[in-house]
């Protein structure tokens, strides 16, 4: 997997994402199996969210980004950091 990514188009990031999970570079959760959601920080990409996934006690923080080429780009290069 390259460790950068420099699509022209906006729609380029989402297939990308969309074939890594097709891959299971990264794992998909349904936005239904979070609960209990409550709003804690927000950064230069988007929001932030406390939650609990399905029926665990367990909390979470829940992204939310902007659907924007720079916003997409942004949190693409930087996942590719930690891979
Ligand atoms: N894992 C986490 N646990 C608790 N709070 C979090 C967590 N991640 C983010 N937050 C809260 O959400 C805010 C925004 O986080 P986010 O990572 O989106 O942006 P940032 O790193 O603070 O700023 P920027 O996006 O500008 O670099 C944080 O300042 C923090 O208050």
């Amino acid at each position: 997997m390259s460790n950068e990514t420099n699509f022209k188009d906006s729609n380029d990031y989402i297939v990308w994402l969309e074939k890594s999970i097709a891959d299971e570079y990264f794992n998909y959760y349904e936005y239904l199996e979070f609960k209990n959601l409550n709003p804690i920080g927000s950064g230069s990409y988007g929001n932030v969210i406390r939650v609990n996934w399905k029926n665990t006690d367990n909390f979470f923080a829940l992204k939310i980004f902007n659907n924007d080429k720079i916003t997409l780009k942004g949190v693409i290069n930087e996942v590719l950091l930690y891979i």
